[in-house]
């Protein structure tokens, strides 16, 4: 195993020193086999996405776990949660395990499978939970996301059962019957567009409701993609009263507004829904503030077909992992303490993910990310290792380029380029 010494480096926004990796380690070693400049450059602990899809099995022709890890890696990420809206969706022992597998063979990423919450996200009947977490992929965090578990009583009996191990529900908050045909969010564009619209509350509806459940239960509930003012003051709310819930941001809800509809361009459709200007004011604030606990890409590539076509028929969701960093980076500045903490030390920490998210001292796991703060890209959409190309940042220049990427010291990036 090649040992590395990045010259120059930046903890964190620390004053520069150097720092070396060996045997997959931080390590006080004085010196190693190759040297990197790293001078202007900032380490940060690996990222890690506790949202993402990766389509496979079912939909390879949008992403597979493979292209998938390459994208999160170029992202600076070292881990990511892949959601169980495959196809055959991830509702058994057989399924995550493929999934995990799959992630281990690609090796850039450490691929942590999450299990539907019911038998073929139907919302009918639990999936098998136990199984999953028995498994060799050691399933804890279960989602239907992509569809809200509506069922009062199903939600209910999932935070009983993962409580046993401490499991996490995380929960895609959408009252179905409020968003029945929606478009876009419900507000005065919508009403300009003629659009029908997904209105805030019925996201808030079923936060509000779920961590009462949450509580009464006395589980973990963690909620997916949080984008309305209104989420923020429910979960304010729940937190002061000691419940057990987490949350997540997206990068695009941070940044983009319910106005891009107007170009009825497709790649700005995404569920939840962008939100208007005031909401992205509440989210930010409460991203800083630590209501909203994390950022969470979703990023949820789809094929050309399933994006370039009429509004009404384009499936929800934009690609993300390799435009997350920097669009927070646009958002926050350079807060890099606080950047690591909302990309890497919570989630991880979340999720029981042992040896990411640390605080990159001598003896931890080397699972680092070195960005330069003062490039600039232009994203263009051809240049993404994501098997799609669904990003609505396509001609945006963004700060931050990540440079380098490694996983247990092994660099997964090297150069800004996927080193395989
Ligand atoms: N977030 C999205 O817009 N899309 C997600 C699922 C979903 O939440 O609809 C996807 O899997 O494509």
């Amino acid at each position: 195993m090649t040992s590395y010494l990045l010259r120059g480096v930046s903890l964190l926004g620390a004053t520069p020193r150097d720092l070396v990796i060996a045997d997959g380690r931080i390590s006080d070693k004085p010196d190693a086999e190759e040297i990197i400049d790293a001078d202007g450059l900032v380490a940060l602990p690996g990222l890690v996405d506790l949202h993402t899809h990766l389509r496979e099995p079912g939909r390879e022709d949008a992403e597979t776990v493979e292209t998938g890890s390459r994208s999160a890696a170029l992202g600076g990420y070292t881990a990511v949660f892949a959601m169980a809206n495959t196809s055959p969706v991830a509702d058994t022992a057989g399924v995550v395990e493929q999934v995990w597998r799959l992630g281990r063979e690609a090796g850039l990423v450490d691929v942590q499978p999450i299990g539907a919450v019911t038998v073929g996200l139907a919302g009918k009947q639990l999936a098998e939970l136990g199984a999953m977490a028995t498994s060799a992929a050691n399933v804890r965090i279960f989602s239907d996301d992509g569809h809200c578990v509506a069922d009062p009583r199903l939600m209910r009996r999932a935070l009983e059962y993962v409580k046993a191990f401490d499991g996490i529900i995380a929960q895609h908050a959408e009252e179905p019957r409020l968003t029945e045909g929606a478009q876009m969010h419900e507000g005065e564009v919508s009403t300009r567009l003629g659009l029908t619209g997904w209105p805030a509350v019925a996201e808030e509806a079923i936060i509000a409701r779920d961590v009462l459940l949450a509580e009464h239960v006395g589980s973990r509930l963690h909620v997916c993609h949080v984008s309305t003012a209104g989420s923020v003051e429910v979960l304010r709310q729940a937190k002061a009263r000691g419940v057990r819930v987490t949350a997540e941001v997206t990068p695009h809800h941070l940044l983009l507004t319910d106005e891009l509809a107007a170009s009825y361009d497709p790649v700005y459709k995404v569920n939840p829904p962008l939100r208007t200007a005031s909401d992205v004011e509440a989210l930010r604030a409460a991203l800083v503030e630590g209501v909203i606990d994390i950022v969470a890409t979703d990023h949820a590539p789809h094929a050309v077909e399933d994006k370039e076509c009429e509004w009404a028929y384009a499936r929800p969701g934009m690609v993300g992992l390799e435009t997350a960093l920097p669009v927070v980076l646009s958002v926050l500045g350079e807060q890099w303490d606080l950047i690591a903490e909302r990309m890497s030390r919570t989630p991880a920490r979340i999720a029981g993910l042992t040896g990411h998210g640390t605080g990159l001292a001598v003896g931890d796991p080397a699972n680092l990310t070195l960005v330069d703060p003062s490039a600039r890209r232009v994203v263009d959409p051809a240049e993404l290792a994501s098997r799609s190309r669904n990003t609505p940042y396509a001609g945006t220049t963004l700060p931050g380029r990540i440079v380098a990427t490694f996983l247990r010291g092994e660099p997964t990036v090297l150069d800004g380029k996927a080193v395989k």
